[in-house]
């Protein structure tokens, strides 16, 4: 016979209230089990999470298997090492993971579990909550706070944070990085003339033809007004050369509705050195394409 603390519910005589209270929880409560030899089960576990996470209490209450089984690969491991933690340490386990539910479909949970050692082994309280709305809900609003609003690029946040990484992961391993610098010309002169609505329009147009020119990893982004920042890791200059004047020529041949030629862009480059800041970098392309717009414009510059 069990104790009491690990006895399973369906042999437990629970107040109705208890299970009546468990049922509207968007999630489930628990109790999971370690015996001294590391094999998992759940003795405990109620609430309507069992049945939209398809979860069998009375398969789980001698086995966690068939439940640990369906977490998602790139969050096992973490969930692994969180209760590994709490057993050594004594500390509540407190993660997210993916769940995989029928159909393959993925639902967000969260666990909080604090544990106890007893006799035979560590038993965690805790609950498990479906917060896959609210992990949809922040990725948009993180997507949001990421793009630029009228031409769906990435913004210069994005920009700066996706420069950080690339340069440090440049100088770790030595591999080649190059950033650009593209600024319309005379762009000033296109919204006097034919309006700042048609001037939004170009700029949303150009995002799109020189987006169809790039690599996935390549990330284009507007800086603000008519600048944009091309980044490209794993290409060493004299790639970016060629990259920049396809796109310098690409840009040209469109017609945007006011004839060829009217919108050119001039084109800084500059290629990542071992110790260089962002802000160096950043200069150093900016340098190219004051270079650039001082020779004439429409034309590509390579600092060196
Ligand atoms: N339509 C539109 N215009 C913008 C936007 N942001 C900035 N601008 C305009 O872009 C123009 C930039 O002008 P300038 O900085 O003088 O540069 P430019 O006329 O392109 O000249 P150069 O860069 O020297 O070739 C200004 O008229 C701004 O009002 C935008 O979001 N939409």
């Amino acid at each position: 016979m069990p104790s009491m603390d690990v006895m399973p519910c369906r042999e437990r005589p629970e107040p109705q209230l208890v299970l009546e209270l468990a049922d509207q929880l968007p999630g489930l409560i628990f109790q999971l089990h370690r015996s001294e030899d590391g094999h998992l089960h759940f003795p405990y576990l109620i609430g309507s999470g069992t049945r939209f996470l398809d979860l069998d209490p009375e398969a789980l209450a001698g086995d966690a298997r068939p439940a640990l089984e369906r977490i998602h690969d790139e969050d096992y491991p973490r969930l692994m090492a969180a209760i590994e933690r709490s057993v050594r340490w004594c500390t509540p386990i407190a993660t997210k993971f993916r769940l995989i539910i029928q159909g393959g479909q993925c639902r967000w949970i969260a666990v909080r579990a604090q544990p106890k050692r007893i006799e035979s082994g560590v038993l965690w309280h805790g609950m498990m909550l479906d917060i896959s709305e609210q992990v949809a809900e922040e990725e948009r609003l993180r997507a949001l706070s990421d793009t630029d609003a009228l031409t769906g690029l990435a913004n210069r946040r994005k920009l700066l944070q996706r420069l950080d990484e690339e340069i440090s992961l440049s100088n770790r391993h030595a591999t080649p990085l190059s950033l650009m610098m593209l600024d319309l010309d005379h762009f000033k002169a296109i919204n006097d003339t034919w309006g700042h609505l048609q001037g939004d329009e170009v700029l949303a147009s150009l995002a799109e033809h020189c987006q169809a020119l790039l690599r996935e990893e390549d990330l284009l982004a507007r800086l603000g007004g008519e600048e944009f920042a091309l980044l490209l890791p794993l290409t060493p200059r004299a790639h970016a050369e060629r990259l920049a004047e396809r796109l310098r020529q690409h840009i040209a041949a469109q017609d945007y509705g006011m004839g060829d030629g009217c919108v050119t862009v001039s084109i800084g480059i500059a290629e990542h050195r071992v110790g260089d800041t962002r802000d160096i970098l950043m200069k150093r392309a900016d340098d190219s394409l004051y270079q650039a717009k001082h020779q004439g414009r429409n034309r590509v510059v390579s600092g060196h």
